[in-house]
């Protein structure tokens, strides 16, 4: 399923109406500017075959096991259907109401308790009604662990659904349908602006407090209103990946915006260097292949010391192969980064399998993946068009994608985290083409979120002392940069 068939897709609803922008109310009551009318599909056969067989393609993709089928009424019933019927699934039908003759049975078909159903729905805002449509399941005695969804309105519906044990697995974001639209002169920057807006100042899912109350509704400020928002409050949004929520508030708790590249050639000085900086920093960046002693003890130490610390560890692999081999690249080899490592890098070029081959390993496990969007070394080809398309990407698997490394601020989403290495206090470059700016550039003027720096501080004559003196220059780039944007 490729982002050329996806963009042709989504043109497609467009043509037959099945998009549309005016003032439209939602199941919730709620008005909204963007309607997704998949009712329209039953007029139009062959767009339902294409739609119903993206649907199941990535059922294949995301390697679901179950034991039967279930369409959330009514729309999403003929896409069950057709898919039950195409690849000879069992299906079982939810009733709105009850019979009041015959079986009386709110769920049709034959299964055991026990059974898995996996749940097909058309559109999902807040997920109420796939979550309706399990707990009737629920009270047969089945189980429901997944749920396939092809448009989300991103306002939550996949964070809530996550919070009762659901995996929501989307096709199309809106954010991507807008793009697509915006891009195809459908519709223009303005219309795609306010809508953007709209969904991100109205998404359903409230953050739990820490201690598990509904977090009070807030109104977040918009980034479109050119309002900067707190990395705490970016930590709350409720479309961010938990990973990316948990880095940020490592960094507002810490005040730390400074990750620390341990390019170190001995497991011993670097787990010295996690113990002694730890406290400075939200992330510690490795390189584990240029140890010379790697061994599992030391990734279990170093797992302990970022537990006692509370930093992320990143290893700054820069995966670049097809979706089979970076999976067992990340998850076996030697390595077995997936096992200790909370993030990951990975470069686009090999188109979307790559993010799909480490997703499948990473996000069981909660991990997540940062795209290579700009590098800071001299001559880079990762630039324009390619930038552009890796942010792309990154959009349409945000479910695992937390974030860049890239030299500047490159997505309008909050939930995306940037990171930028070649980092030092002066700029200036290696003589192998690293080039470097400094805190304040690359956090206040050019709007990234977290600074990279490795040599700045290894070489230092007190690591220490350099580690503090990076991270206050990061910080005060910052909060300068938060605080002037609200004036
Ligand atoms: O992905 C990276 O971290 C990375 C991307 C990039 O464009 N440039 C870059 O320098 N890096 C890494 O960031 C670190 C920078 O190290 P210093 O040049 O010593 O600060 C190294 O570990 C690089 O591998």
């Amino acid at each position: 399923m490729d982002n050329v068939c996806i963009d042709t897709l989504i043109l497609k609803l467009h043509d037959v109406n099945a998009v549309k922008f005016g003032e439209y109310k939602l199941k919730s009551g709620m008005m909204t500017p963007i309607y997704i009318d998949l009712r329209v599909l039953v007029s139009h056969p062959a767009l339902m075959n294409q739609v119903s067989s993206f649907i199941y393609q990535r059922v294949h993709d995301e390697g679901l096991q179950f034991d039967s089928v279930c369409g959330v009424p009514y729309t999403a019933l003929p896409l069950a259907t057709i898919i039950c019927s195409r690849h000879e699934l069992p299906m079982l039908i939810r009733r709105k109401e009850a019979k009041d003759y015959g079986t009386k049975r709110l769920v049709e078909g034959s299964f055991r308790e026990g059974d898995t159903c996996l749940i097909i729905e058309d559109t999902v805002t807040s997920g109420s009604s796939i979550l309706e449509t399990a707990e009737v399941l629920y009270k047969e005695g089945l189980k429901v662990t997944d749920a396939i969804v092809l448009m989300d309105r991103e306002q939550g519906g996949v964070e809530m659904l996550a919070s009762k044990g659901i995996r929501l697995h989307p096709i199309i974001s809106l954010f991507k349908l807008l793009n697509v639209l915006m891009a195809a002169e459908r519709i223009d920057a303005k219309t795609a602006q306010s809508v953007r807006k709209f969904l991100l100042d109205n998404n359903t899912f409230s953050p739990k407090e820490k201690n598990g109350n509904d977090a009070p509704a807030t109104k977040k400020t918009c980034v479109e209103q050119n309002l900067e928002l707190s990395y705490g409050d970016r930590a709350e949004l409720g479309n961010i990946h938990p990973l990316a929520s948990k880095l940020l508030k490592i960094m507002e708790e810490k005040q730390s915006n400074l990750c620390v590249s341990a390019d170190v050639t001995s497991s011993e000085e670097l787990l010295q260097l996690a113990e002694s900086l730890g406290p400075k920093i939200c992330m510690l960046k490795t390189h584990v292949d240029i140890l010379k002693d790697f061994t599992g003890a030391f990734s279990q130490k170093l797992q302990a010391l970022a537990e006692k610390h509370d930093f992320l560890i990143f290893e700054d692999r820069k995966f670049a192969d097809i979706g089979n081999t970076v999976k067992h690249q990340y998850e076996g080899g030697m390595y077995q980064i997936s096992s200790w490592s909370h993030i990951v890098n990975a470069h686009a070029v090999p188109g979307p399998g790559v993010v799909k081959g480490l997703s499948a390993v990473g996000k069981p496990l909660g991990r997540g993946c940062l795209l290579i969007a700009q590098m800071s070394s001299q001559g880079s080809l990762a630039t324009g068009e390619y930038t552009k398309a890796v942010l792309q990407m990154a959009e349409e698997n945000s479910d695992f994608v937390i974030g860049f490394i890239c030299g500047s601020k490159i997505a309008k989403r909050p939930e995306f985290i940037h990171m930028t290495p070649g980092v030092q206090m002066k700029a200036g470059g290696d003589l192998l083409g690293q080039q470097y700016t400094t805190p304040e550039e690359v956090i206040y003027n050019k709007g990234s979120d977290v600074i990279i720096v490795g040599r700045g501080v290894l070489e230092a004559s007190d690591r220490l002392e350099a580690a503090e003196s990076y991270r206050k220059s990061g910080w005060d780039a910052y909060t300068k940069r938060v605080t002037q944007s609200g004036q």
